[in-house]
């Protein structure tokens, strides 16, 4: 059986060894520069930057597990966004969905500002609003599927079929980081450029930071290596090594991650929260998420109808830390507004009707009662639910 058709799972811990002393794990070539077998060959690698054993494998080892021809490891998944700005030229067009991560929507808002590109933010759920959007001025379209933290869904298939059909020039660029390759290959559904922020899923231990861009198309994974040593963003030899590590328990780490989201996204609704999530049937676009998603993530969001109720719940947990990113083995709480989404103005927040009170649970691969009592512990002290003998029950009148 070739290494082609195994299952990800396989894919994430088969390595083919091409060490010379067959070593089970690569080594780590902590080198910056390579002596050249002479001054006019420069041999296969000849300065960190350009390229590194170490980088290669790792790689080489995303490439089969996204379904790539080519990866290339960054510095961040930011970095990774810079690198794929950096393909456009002064004043394109380019579409993007109004509810991508804060970050992202900072480095096109500025983009925008300083006059180099012309945004356009658009409700990307609405595929016939996108498909109308589109024309052969529009160079690139940015989208995030489900969205962080809003759990929005979009028909990723549709919008880049119709946008293939309509602007040929167009670039489709997908943010697979809440998924990642373990739920979903972008690649397959279409799209140009799939990127994730590996510091989340594919490194899974908050250890690094880290980008990944995966292309098919060998003459734009051509142009995305161009920028990247030209810009000298590739990702040092250590972190790639320890992403390398991190990998092999990506399929444990999502599957364990998932179906304790699961149950406690049930267990939310089932007390009466507005919770979002894309494994709950309550989700508006439960059926399209399934039908292009194997699972439905670590990440869910709920409201509570207060701010300083949010507030008092996320500052009453023990085993769910409050901190930014999500993807990693340990169980973290936080308020978008507040943190990871706070380079998005109030106003445009409030536009785009994004509730100030969201609390967004990024679950780890802890036990799962343990998890579930840091929770309900939390929501009792804060007065959000309150105990009637077994039961749970929510205070609706509870508004700090
Ligand atoms: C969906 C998404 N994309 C991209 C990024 C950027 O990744 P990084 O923090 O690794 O720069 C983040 C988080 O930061 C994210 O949540
Ligand atoms: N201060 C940071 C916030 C990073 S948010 C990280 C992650 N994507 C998340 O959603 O939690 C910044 O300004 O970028």
């Amino acid at each position: 059986m070739s290494p082609k058709t195994y299952n990800v799972e396989t894919l994430l811990v088969y390595s083919p060894s091409g060490d010379q002393y067959n070593a089970s794990v690569a080594p780590l070539y902590q080198s910056a520069t390579f002596k050249q077998p002479s001054l006019t060959n420069m041999g296969e690698y000849d300065y960190t930057r350009s390229g590194n054993p170490t980088r290669t494998v790792l790689q080489n080892h995303l490439a089969k597990i996204m379904k790539a021809e080519q990866v290339y490891a960054v510095t961040s998944g930011m970095g990774a966004g810079d690198v794929i700005t950096r393909l456009l030229s002064p004043g394109d067009e380019v579409i993007a969905g109004d509810d991508l991560y804060g970050g992202t929507h900072r480095l096109l808002t500025s983009l925008n500002k300083s006059g180099h590109l012309k945004v356009h933010h658009h409700d990307t759920t609405d595929t016939e609003l996108i498909k109308s959007k589109i024309n052969t001025n529009i160079k690139m379209i940015f989208l995030e599927s489900p969205t962080n933290p809003l759990i929005k869904v979009i028909d990723i298939r549709a919008i880049t079929e119709h946008a293939h059909r309509v602007a040929p020039d167009c670039l489709v660029v997908f943010d697979n980081t809440m998924m990642s390759p373990v739920n979903m290959t972008p690649l397959d559904l279409g799209v140009d450029i799939q990127y994730e922020s590996a510091t989340k899923y594919l490194n899974g231990h908050h250890d690094i930071m880290a980008g990944v861009i995966a292309v098919r198309n060998p003459k734009l994974a051509e142009r995305i290596y161009f920028v990247i040593n030209s810009t000298g963003c590739g990702l040092s030899p250590f972190d790639c090594w320890l992403l390398s590590r991190g990998l092999r328990t990506l399929a444990l780490r999502v599957e364990r991650q998932q179906e304790n989201a699961v149950k406690i996204a049930t267990w939310l609704e089932d007390i009466g929260f507005a919770v979002r999530y894309p494994g709950l049937k309550s989700h508006p676009q439960y059926d399209l998420h399934k039908s292009l998603c194997k699972g439905s993530g670590g990440v869910l969001s709920f409201e509570t109808g207060s701010t300083k109720l949010s507030a008092g719940i996320c500052e009453s947990t023990e085993i769910f830390g409050i901190a930014v990113s999500f993807g990693c083995v340990n169980s973290l709480i936080s308020m978008p507004c507040m943190m990871s989404h706070a380079s998005i103005d109030a106003q445009t927040r409030a536009e785009r009707q994004f509730p100030e009170d969201l609390i967004r649970l990024c679950v780890g691969i802890e036990n799962i009662s343990d998890l579930l009592d840091d929770l309900k512990t939390a929501l009792v002290k804060a007065g959000a639910i309150k105990q009637v003998g077994e039961k749970y029950i929510r205070i609706t009148s509870a508004k700090l």
